[in-house]
């Protein structure tokens, strides 16, 4: 696993009966103290290169820079890479980077639902072509506390649901990376980063992170809408972002995959 946060923290507890998690990547900053924490079940490193032997699967739960930062080297080992900091793909030569470590190292890189659902339907619509497809993400203010929302609006006394932000998908998970990660995920499931519309509200009369889709093509038509949960250790990111990654896990045990 890389990164060890709120995710990656609720991830290995709830780790399948079979999956271990044998390697930590993390910043130095955090190395010693992690490691005392897990004891010697779990070796914790800063680097994929010191990481031996041969991993089932590695997890980013690191935000963009880790992403950044190790991505390519899972990849040229020729190891599949399940990622949820979707929103760091929207730098075009890192994305690039990436595919071509993927293509000659072999390795996969498996973008994850995360904190969404609907991609399988919206990327087999994609097959028939779109014509629209629009996402809103919707938050309490303290969930948008420490983003660029700051900028935008002021958290503290909103009193009525308000979109702060309005623009592409690209636009929206470049500028909001610990928050629109699933608008990353929409673009790429469906009409690219530019043609993917955005609308980012702070509602203070929510506890939900909230995720709207709505996908029109040759198809018809089709809309989610889903409440999740946010980690208690993180208001920013849902509980669900966390049960895919689980569910990454699990599918590496079972014989059937959904
Ligand atoms: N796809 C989705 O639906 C969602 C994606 N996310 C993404 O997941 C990320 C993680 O979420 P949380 O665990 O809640 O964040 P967090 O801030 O609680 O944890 C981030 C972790 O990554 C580590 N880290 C930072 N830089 C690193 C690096 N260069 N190398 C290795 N580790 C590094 C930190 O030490 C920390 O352990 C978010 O930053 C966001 O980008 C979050 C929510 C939903
Ligand atoms: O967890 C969520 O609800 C969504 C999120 O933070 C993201 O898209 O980055």
């Amino acid at each position: 696993m890389i990164g060890y946060g709120a995710m990656g923290r609720e991830v290995h507890r709830l780790l399948p009966d079979g999956v271990t998690l044998d390697w930590l990547v993390l910043p130095e900053a955090a190395q010693s103290d992690t490691q005392a924490e897990l004891g010697n079940t779990t070796r914790v490193l800063t680097a994929i290169d010191q990481c031996s032997g041969q991993p089932d699967l590695v997890v980013e739960c690191a935000g963009h820079p880790g992403l950044a930062q190790h991505g390519e080297a899972v990849l040229q080992r020729g190891w599949t890479l399940a990622v949820v900091s979707v929103g760091a793909l929207t730098d075009n030569a890192l994305y690039q980077r990436l595919v071509d470590a993927a293509r000659t190292g072999g390795g996969r890189l498996h973008i994850l639902s995360g904190a969404v659902a609907g991609m399988d339907g919206l990327a087999s619509a994609r097959e028939g072509g779109l014509t629209a497809v629009t996402y809103e993400a919707r938050k309490a203010p303290r969930s948008w506390k420490g983003s660029p929302a700051e900028d935008l609006i002021d958290l503290a006394t909103v009193t009525e649901p308000t979109v702060f932000f309005e623009g592409s998908a690209g636009e929206a998970a470049r500028r909001f990376p610990a928050n629109a990660n699933v608008a990353a995920t929409v673009a790429l499931s469906g009409l690219g980063m530019e043609k993917t519309q955005v609308k980012l509200w702070v509602d203070p009369h929510t506890e939900r992170n909230s995720h709207r889709i709505h996908a029109v093509g040759r198809f018809g038509e089709f809309r989610v809408e889903l409440n999740g949960r946010p980690l208690d250790n993180n208001p920013k990111t849902s509980m669900l972002a966390a049960l895919s990654v689980v569910r990454a896990c699990r599918q590496l045990l079972d014989p059937v995959v959904i």
